[in-house]
C-alpha cells in the first residue's frame, strides 16, 4: 500500500455515513477456475465485520449472481449485496437476505433462453469453454481453454450479446450477456443516494468495476486491485494488500499488531 492511501484511508476513517463497497472476484476473492470454489482471502471476513460493527455501510457489488454472492461470501447481517452487475439487491439480515426480488418480461425470459441456447453453441467442442447461467444473464468462460478457442468463443460471445444482449460485459476471462441494462456505476449511485454517504471507497479488479469508479466523485476513494488500466488514482496489488488497507479504516483496535 502506498503512503498516499494509506494516509487518506486514515483521513476518512471516522467519517459518517461512509460507505465501503468492494467488488468480490478478484478483489476479495482470489480469481480460481472454478467460480463455485472461490473465496475471500483471510481475514476479509473479520475486517468486513469490524467496519459493519463500526458503523459503516458495507456492500458488495459483483456480477454474480444474488444467490452465489451470498452463499460464498458470508457477509455479516447488515450489510447490503449487489449481485448481477447491479441488478439484484439485497441487505443481509439475521434471518437470511432482505432482497429485492428481479422479475424478467416474458420478452426477456424468451431471450435469456435464446441466449443460453446460443452460448451453449458457442462452447460446443471448445476445450474449456462453458456457459453459466444466472437470472438476467450468461456467461461464457474461457479460462480454462487454450487462447485460439478462448480468442474464438469471445468474439462470438461479443457478437451474439451485440444482436441479442441489453448489457454485453467483456471481463476477466468471461463474456456477460445480460437481457437486463445494469451497471456497477449506477448501483453505487442508488446506494450513495439512500445511505447518504458523505465518502464512498470502492476496490475492484475488472473492466467492469471501471463503471463503479466512474461514480465517484473527488471526495471519493478509488482502488483498482491488481494490474491494467485503470481510472483509479489508487492501487493495491491483491486481495492480502486490499485487506490490510481496509484495516485502516478500523482502527486501531482492529490493525494487526505490529
Ligand atoms: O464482479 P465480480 O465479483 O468480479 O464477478 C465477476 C464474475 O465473477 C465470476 O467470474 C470470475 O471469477 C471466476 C472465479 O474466480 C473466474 O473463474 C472467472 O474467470 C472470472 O471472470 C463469475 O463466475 C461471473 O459470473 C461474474 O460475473
Amino acid at each position: 500500500m502506498t503512503d498516499d492511501l494509506a494516509s487518506t484511508l486514515d483521513r476518512i476513517s471516522r467519517v459518517r455515513p461512509l460507505l465501503v463497497a468492494l467488488d468480490f472476484d478478484g478483489t476479495l476473492a482470489p480469481l480460481v477456475d472454478d467460480p463455485s470454489t472461490s473465496r475471500m482471502v483471510d481475514g476479509a471476513h473479520d475486517v468486513l465485520a469490524a467496519l459493519a460493527g463500526d458503523g459503516v455501510a458495507v456492500a458488495l457489488v459483483s456480477g454474480r449472481a444474488m444467490n452465489d454472492l451470498h452463499a460464498l461470501a458470508h457477509m455479516p447481517a447488515g450489510t447490503y449485496l449487489v449481485g448481477s452487475h447491479g441488478a439484484e439487491r439485497a441487505r443481509v439480515t439475521t434471518f437470511g437476505l432482505d432482497r429485492d426480488v428481479v422479475r424478467l418480461t416474458d420478452e426477456q425470459a424468451d431471450r435469456l433462453a435464446e441466449l443460453g441456447a446460443a452460448a451453449a453453441e458457442i462452447a460446443r467442442g471448445r476445450d474449456g469453454v462453458w456457459v453459466e447461467s444466472k437470472p438476467t444473464a450468461v456467461v461464457v468462460h474461457t479460462r480454462l481453454a487454450q487462447d485460439r478457442d478462448a480468442t474464438a468463443a469471445e468474439d462470438e460471445a461479443l457478437r451474439l450479446g451485440e444482436r441479442l444482449g441489453a448489457g454485453v460485459l467483456h471481463g476477466h476471462d468471461v463474456v456477460e450477456i445480460s437481457v437486463l441494462h445494469a451497471s456497477k456505476g449506477e448501483a453505487i449511485d442508488a446506494l450513495r443516494d439512500e445511505l447518504g454517504a458523505a465518502v464512498v471507497v470502492y476496490a475492484g479488479d475488472d473492466v467492469t468495476d471501471e463503471r463503479a469508479f466512474e461514480a465517484l466523485g473527488p471526495d471519493d476513494v478509488a482502488v483498482k486491485v491488481g494490474r491494467g488500466d485503470t481510472r483509479a488514482p489508487y492501487r493495491v496489488d491483491d486481495p492480502e494488500a486490499l485487506v490490510a488497507a481496509l484495516r485502516r479504516l478500523t482502527g486501531s483496535d482492529h490493525r494487526p499488531a505490529a
